[in-house]
């Protein structure tokens, strides 16, 4: 077996998601089409909620901001002229949340949403968030030699606490010392990554990020956080020089922890 060692600085293991402890299969067959199909009646029952209007509000927000952008969805605000008029808008609602889940936008918006939307699905016990096999035993182990593993995701805080508090292994959200999406940036951005490391009280260089996208290493690495590349059946191909230039592991049992045994 391949083994990566932790350089002894590391105390802190950060963790992407998708691509990562999650196979990118269950995000993209499970998670997203629940949403795009059930987006518009999901709207339809909870839209006098406030929750759900804020969720709209962020995402009109959202719209405008993307107005240049092609084939962006306007949503218009609300006339408060009648059942039309809330029809319309709620019509414009989905379009747009389609519309940016066709692009695999990050944004705040979308990810709110949907996380309120897993939400059911998931405390209802009809959505069980997939771990690879390897994460829990591995996770125990880091946690055990001392280390504090958080994670960072684009999904928002709280769809990561459904996906890990009813995960395919029972809630391991205890294994989780704490939560970062894009609220803190973006994951391409290098400034998330010391703000993250400022949010834990630590230096950059005493992180470890775990990440399938090389985009996101990148920006980590740029902050002086270590990286390690995971590969998972699945995952995008990486290029020849990405594969010279990162770490990379297969499995999270590959991590050697220099004060572990
Ligand atoms: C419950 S997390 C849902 C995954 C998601 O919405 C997403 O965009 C995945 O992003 P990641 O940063 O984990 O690759
Ligand atoms: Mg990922």
């Amino acid at each position: 077996m391949v083994v990566l060692s932790v350089p002894a600085e590391v105390t802190v293991i950060l963790l992407d998601i998708e691509g990562t402890t999650t196979p990118i299969a269950f995000v993209k067959d499970i998670l997203f089409p629940y949403i795009k199909e059930n987006v518009k009646e999901y709207l339809q029952t909870h839209w006098e909620e406030e929750e759900c209007q804020q969720d709209v509000s962020l995402l009109r927000k959202q719209a405008e901001e993307d107005s240049h952008l092609d084939g962006a969805v306007p949503i218009p605000a609300a006339s408060g002229n009648g059942a039309d008029d809330l029809h319309q808008m709620i019509q414009a609602v989905v379009d747009n949340v389609c519309w940016q889940m066709s692009l695999d936008r990050k944004t705040m918006a979308l990810k709110q949403l949907q996380g309120h939307m897993w939400r059911a699905a998931f405390t209802a016990g009809r959505m069980k968030g997939e771990v690879f096999e390897d994460v829990v035993p591995a996770v125990r182990k880091w946690r055990e030699a001392g280390m504090k593993v958080y994670v960072y995701s684009s999904g928002s805080v709280e769809a990561q606490k459904l996906l890990f508090g009813h995960s395919t292994e029972g809630d391991i959200l205890e294994l989780i010392d704490g939560h970062f999406d894009t609220k803190i940036g973006y994951k391409v951005e290098s400034e998330s990554y010391r703000k993250i490391a400022n949010s834990i009280g630590c230096s950059t260089n005493n992180i470890l990020f775990l990440t399938d996208v090389t985009l996101e290493a990148s920006a980590a690495e740029e902050a002086d956080v270590h990286v390690a590349v995971v590969v998972r059946p699945g995952n995008a191909g990486l290029t020849d020089d990405e594969k010279t230039y990162y770490s990379l592991i297969t499995s999270f049992s590959e991590l050697y922890l220099p004060s572990s045994t």
